[in-house]
């Protein structure tokens, strides 16, 4: 293709995007509208059947255009899942009059390019407020800056899809009189940045945070004659390899990151399992009211007495509340060995019956309850709708 009619189609294609993005916003702010209506009338944010009587109608519009159904469906699912995120985060603020600060400092591990820092990025970009960063250099810095003020909030990664939980923030929120008001996932994308153009063969010396060594390790065992160094948090690595600028340094981090940086991407999908996820939870110094239109997580801590059977009884007490306990993860109590601080994640509301009447037996039968945060849940599940269905009427 000549050069001039290359560019010529390409503007074509660049109108096109900024005519998407100008659709996407105006379809941002009809839901909102809808929002409005559900905070007036109580309605719930989430209404399953419309998403699917919309999917299947638009994967029909979608095959008569020639785009398939897969696609679509993966399309809609990602402008539907923003769209209830932003209603919730709606209602949520309604529910909290005065508490959306005109400035949100937030506490997160590294610095610019971090996945705490994209993570942060995410969260804030849906709610009010201008976001101002406090990078931190560990867990207990950053919990430490929310109880002395020095912070609004703090975001922390508390799992991972391939590593686990990670049980320094979990040991943190044992003796913190913080509230867990939020949480989120986000796609943890390991790459191997560099400074300078560059090949794998080359790299002699690689930098990253523990915990994504942990999550790469089946590429780094197959890498051979590299001096791995461990450092406190993935922005530090990029920071590193950025101010060394050679080539045969890298570090894992982000593509996104490693922009902020100026360093290019020589490898991606580093870590062990293809779907590599963190999910962070974000703390304040005061707890939130979650409304009961939007799905609520409650996470608590306790330990049990010393009995046979006594973590089973207490779980008893979620089934026969019909609760759905979506996390059990359990830490050791220092000075106290063999005993362990059980945490739970479960679904529901600290306001609604259900979980007060779970909590009130949980007291009854345990050492040592507390409720460590009632928060929105941002684990949106893709509604499914079968192609097959859809194309056959
Ligand atoms: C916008 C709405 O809220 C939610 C989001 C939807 C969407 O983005 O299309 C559809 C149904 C709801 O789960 C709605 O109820 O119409």
């Amino acid at each position: 293709m000549p050069d001039d009619a290359l560019a010529q189609v390409r503007d074509q294609i660049t109108k096109l995007d900024s005519e998407l993005l100008r659709l996407l916003a105006e379809r941002r702010k009809l839901t909102n509208e809808v929002a409005e209506t559900k905070i007036r009338h109580h309605i719930p944010v989430r209404d399953v059947k419309r998403e699917e009587q919309l999917l299947v109608k638009l994967i029909k519009e979608g095959q008569k255009a020639g785009l398939d159904a897969h696609y679509v469906t993966q399309l809609f699912h990602v402008i539907i899942e923003d769209s209830v995120l932003n209603q919730q985060a709606m209602l949520a603020e309604r529910a909290n009059p005065g508490s959306a600060l005109p400035l949100n400092r937030v506490a997160f591990l590294g610095d610019k390019g971090s996945y705490s820092y994209l993570a942060t990025q995410k969260y804030f970009s849906r709610r009010p407020g201008e976001l101002l960063e406090v990078g931190c250099q560990s867990f207990s810095e950053i919990i430490h800056k929310v109880e002395h003020t020095e912070a609004d909030y703090a975001v922390l990664p508390i799992e991972n899809t391939t590593s686990g939980s990670i049980n320094e923030v979990y040991d943190q929120l044992q003796h913190t009189q913080l509230s867990i008001i939020g949480e989120l996932t986000h796609p943890i994308r390991h790459t191997l940045l560099v400074a300078k153009d560059t090949s794998i063969s080359k790299i002699r010396t690689l930098y990253a945070h523990p915990q994504v060594f942990t999550q790469c390790s089946h590429f780094l065992a197959e890498l051979g004659n590299v001096e791995v160094k461990t450092i406190d948090s993935t922005s530090s690595a990029m920071l590193k390899v950025s101010e060394l600028q050679r080539d045969d340094v890298a570090a894992i981090g982000s593509e996104a990151g490693g922009s902020l940086y100026g360093l290019l991407a020589i490898k991606s999908n580093l870590a062990n399992q293809k779907e590599n996820h963190s999910r962070f939870i974000v703390v304040a110094r005061d707890p939130v009211v979650v409304p009961l239109q939007v799905p609520a997580k409650t996470t608590l801590v306790m330990s049990t007495v010393q009995k046979p059977g006594a973590l089973v009884e207490a779980l008893m007490v979620l089934r026969d509340n019909r609760i759905n306990m979506t996390k059990l993860e359990s830490r050791p109590i220092p000075g106290n060995p063999w005993e362990e601080m059980f945490y739970i994640d479960m679904e529901g509301n600290v306001q609604d019956g259900p979980v007060q009447k779970a909590l009130d037996a949980l007291r009854a039968i345990t050492r040592y309850v507390k409720v460590l945060g009632c928060y929105p849940s941002e684990e949106i599940s893709p509604t499914k709708v079968a192609a097959a269905n859809a194309l056959s009427e």
